[in-house]
């Protein structure tokens, strides 16, 4: 942890006051309310040794980061099956795209664009009794963390400007590949991306994605070392929407990010580290983030590759 330490240290101070480009998501208005200087970084190893820096221990909205949690309750029910519904494949396309869905007869690209995420949602509701509060349940328990909760104002922010999210979900209905109540659906998924964490938080709830045979405070297992590492490989390829192959060839770690301004990197069998910065690029990642994991990744000497 020492080495990453000082590293952390130095590359913050670098990053903290470069000129941001970004531009803070405000398409979902709720959103456009956060500090947009705001910029915190947590590292958490498999000893589960923490470290922060910033604005580290301040919540903020997660977004499509919850794309990977949602992910992994359905895989850890579906198993392979799920895959009959969502695609792995990079869709080179923004996250929030429609383009694709026609061609592929209603077959997201993969379960980390908005398409590929309501069909999860879809899955899940499916799958649970009380599909909100359960799957809050899985957030904390996999995290051991009690206080993980929804940010209701967002969630309804969401719901009122979600126009292309209603227009994916009926769209993907009208192929057969939505199953539920379309205004379930995306309840559920306007909730899941509402969830609200801080640095710390989240580099926490991803030990059970970074560590072999992670297994809760219960004793019990999340999901298989084939789930783990299949999921790790959606990271890497379809972490960052259109700008997937960029964030491996700067970073080269799986990875995923929010319009919220985080990216969660994992390097297996290492640490999970988290940057928050709200301003986002152009393809909606933070601008900052990408830029702090790229020289942390190149000074520690620590990609996957
Ligand atoms: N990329 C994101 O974080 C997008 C999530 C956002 N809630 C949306 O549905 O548009």
């Amino acid at each position: 942890m020492e080495k990453y330490k000082e590293v952390i240290e130095c590359v913050y101070n670098d990053v903290k006051n470069i000129d941001d480009i970004g531009k803070v998501a405000s398409y979902i208005p709720e959103l456009a309310f956060v500090d947009a200087n705001s910029f915190g970084i947590s590292i958490t190893n498999i000893k589960n040794e923490n470290f922060g820096i910033g604005d580290f221990e301040t919540k903020f909205s997660i977004q499509s980061i919850s794309k990977v949690l949602t992910l992994s309750l359905a895989y850890k029910f579906e198993g392979a099956e799920l895959w009959d519904r969502v695609d792995v494949e990079p869709s080179g396309n923004p996250f929030n795209s429609l383009l694709q869905l026609e061609a592929d007869l209603g077959k997201p690209r993969n379960p980390f664009i908005n398409a590929g995420a309501i069909v999860i949602c879809d899955v899940l509701v499916s799958h649970l009794k009380n599909p909100k509060a359960d799957f809050l349940d899985f957030c904390r328990e996999i995290s051991n963390n009690p206080t993980l909760n929804y940010d209701e104002k967002v969630a309804e922010s969401e719901r009122v400007s979600g126009f292309r999210n209603v227009a994916l979900c009926n769209f993907i209905k009208s192929f057969g590949n939505i199953k539920n109540n379309v205004e379930e659906v995306l309840d559920l998924y306007f909730h899941t991306c509402s969830l609200e964490m801080t640095c710390k938080e989240l580099s926490q709830i991803f030990l059970f994605l970074t560590i072999d045979n992670f297994t809760t405070k219960k004793g019990e297992k999340v999901i298989t070392e084939s789930q783990t590492k299949r999921i790790n490989a959606i990271m890497l390829t379809c972490g960052f929407y259109d700008e997937s192959g960029e964030f491996a060839f700067r970073v080269g770690l799986p990875g995923k990010s929010g319009v919220g301004g985080g990216i969660v990197a994992i390097h297996p069998d290492k640490y999970c580290i988290v940057v928050w910065s709200p301003k986002l690029n152009k393809k909606g990642n933070s601008y900052k983030g990408m830029l702090f994991l790229e020289k942390f990744t190149s000074k520690t000497a620590s990609s996957i590759f």
